[in-house]
């Protein structure tokens, strides 16, 4: 296969970052995803974990293979409407329990062929799930995205990581790489109780919000933790169409619209 041009037809590039792992990343890329899918875009989900993929799982699409056509691999889709693709290095391996290991050039070389390889046709919006941290891996990842001018970057924390070092160190490294930040999301925000469905703020509130604003970068707003959530996840349904009504729905609902909001400006810009 020739050197590809797939991503010249994919409308928004969305990266997610955040500075530790088990924050919710790929929780979030994954909700952010299906919901604007929901909205009646296509869309796009790569999975550049290379060392834990969690979204196959997430998707319940754990036991697929992807295949490859003239024009690149070819995304394993989500519904026969082919509306959400998906691609994982999870795809790839024979089991979900398979470590990968490679080591720099080779996890370099996978991800450039990642962002160029795959056949995503057209796409309003391509998310970008990456591992914890800021690694060569991330730089890779920019690096070969850059020419195709990606909107930005969502950096995810918690209330307990918001005190760390951890999201300016994102924060700095999209700075210094060139990469917009379109915002900071905290996740695991205050616990829904799964009898009664009400919220309770566990850590102290507003932690997100105020980092946001030391950082000069737009708050996108909270995310609870929800058991429902948790639940659908490690049964790779789909919480937001199972639980229409619930508040982190809502809440997951108010993100998405706050990075359509950003994507928008900086469009008009
Ligand atoms: N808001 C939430 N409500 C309930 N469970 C959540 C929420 N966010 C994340 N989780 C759960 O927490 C765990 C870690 O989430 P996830 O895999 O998204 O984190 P990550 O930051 O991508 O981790 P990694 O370090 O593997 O990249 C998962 O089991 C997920 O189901
Ligand atoms: S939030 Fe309400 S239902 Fe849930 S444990 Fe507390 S009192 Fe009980």
């Amino acid at each position: 296969m020739g050197e590809s041009d797939n991503l010249s037809s994919v409308k928004h590039i969305i990266v997610i970052l955040s500075g530790k792992g088990g924050v919710g990343k790929s929780t979030v890329a994954t909700q952010l995803a299906l919901a604007l899918r929901n909205e009646g875009n296509k869309v796009g989900l790569l999975d550049v974990d290379i060392c834990g993929p969690s979204i196959p799982k997430m998707l319940n699409l754990q036991d697929k293979e992807v295949f490859q056509c003239s024009d690149g691999w070819v995304p394993v889709f989500v519904d026969k409407e082919q509306t959400l693709g998906v691609m994982s290095i999870g795809f790839l391996l024979h089991s979900s329990s398979d470590a990968i290991v490679w080591r720099g050039p080779k996890k370099n070389a996978m991800i450039k062929q990642f962002l160029r390889d795959v056949y995503w046709r057209q796409l309003d919006y391509l998310i970008i799930d990456t591992p914890p941290g800021t690694s060569d891996e991330h730089l890779s990842v920019v690096e070969n995205i850059r020419q195709y001018n990606p909107d930005g970057a969502v950096l995810v924390t918690t209330p307990q990581a918001v005190s760390t070092g951890d999201v300016r160190r994102e924060a700095t490294f999209c700075k210094k790489t060139g990469i917009p930040v379109i915002g900071l999301v905290e996740n695991m925000s205050g616990f829904v109780c799964p009898h009664c469905s009400e919220c309770s703020n566990v850590f102290s509130k507003g932690g997100g919000e105020a980092l946001a604003a030391q950082l000069d970068v737009p708050f996108l707003g909270c995310i609870p933790l929800d058991p429902q959530l948790t639940q659908s996840l490690e049964d790779g349904k789909n919480f937001l169409d199972l639980f229409p009504e619930s508040a982190t729905r809502t809440a997951v609902q108010k993100v998405t619209t706050a990075i359509l909001e950003q994507v928008q400006k900086k469009v008009t810009e």
